[in-house]
């Protein structure tokens, strides 16, 4: 199953860098030998998007990390898919946990987003997963298929759509998740989307994992069927990260 899906890997910068240090990461992309069979997406912060799109080989591609559900107005602090676009971005991530919890962003909001980026033309990069109690009362599933369902009732081209299932326990804590633990989680998802959306979407779409992946662990995660790439925090800002785009070489 896991033979048609390219292996797609994310860097998620998240609040960090400057011009100097992203340089510095423009150039560990460039010098590193990038499996040509794995798609990569970097994400910086948005007031370098136009500088990353401009500095960096068109063969890897650029992320908003965030977006609002509109094309322009009164959203003082905002941007929209219209301006990622402009800026010549494909892709934007939406319903990343710190979105939910730091910046209290609701499954309805993200699936607003959704549809919006969607209908602009954008790629999306949808996150999910559960935070450790609700792990812990025995909710993952409960949790991942309620965000996941805001997600999907708002996609009209499952093409342009990948999952990224990010334990909120393994997000920054050097806690990741077991291969098995991870395989599991995505194994499931799947069924829930052959399920409710199609068997034919299920078998397509690609569903990264993200939680403190790092050169160490790569490989063994990716080893599993229905893990089709990680989305990084930490270490996308590190030469590290070619590593882990080559976790499948
Ligand atoms: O949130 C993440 C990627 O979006 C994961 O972050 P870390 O890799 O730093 O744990």
């Amino acid at each position: 199953m896991a033979g048609n899906r390219k292996f797609i890997v994310g860097g998620n910068w998240k609040m960090n860098g400057n011009k100097a240090s992203i340089n510095g990461i423009i150039q560990f992309l460039h010098e590193g030998e990038l499996d040509p069979s794995t798609e990569v997406v970097v994400a910086p912060p948005a007031v370098y998007l136009d500088y990353v799109r401009s500095n960096l080989d068109k063969k890897i591609g650029v992320a908003a990390q965030n977006c609002y559900k509109v094309e322009k107005g009164a959203f003082t602090g905002d941007i929209s898919p219209a301006m990622i676009k402009n800026v010549e971005c494909d892709w934007v991530i939406l319903g990343h946990s710190e979105r939910r919890h730091v910046f209290g962003e609701s499954d309805q909001l993200i699936g607003e987003k959704v549809k919006h980026a969607l209908e602009s033309g954008l790629k999306v990069i949808a996150c999910v997963g559960e935070k450790l109690d609700e792990r812990e009362a025995g909710l993952t599933e409960e949790v991942v298929f309620r965000q996941t369902k805001a997600i999907a009732d708002n996609v009209s081209d499952w093409d342009k759509v990948v999952i990224a299932y990010e334990p909120v326990w393994a997000i920054g804590t050097g806690k990741t998740a077991t291969p098995d633990q991870a395989q599991e989680v995505h194994a499931r998802l799947r069924q829930w989307l052959s399920e409710n959306v199609s068997p034919a979407v299920a078998s397509s779409v690609r569903i990264q994992y993200g939680g403190s992946v790092n050169a160490k662990n790569c490989r063994e995660l990716a080893e599993k069927e229905d893990v089709d790439g990680f989305l990084v925090g930490g270490a996308s800002l590190k030469p590290e990260f070619v590593t882990i785009v080559n976790a499948r070489k």
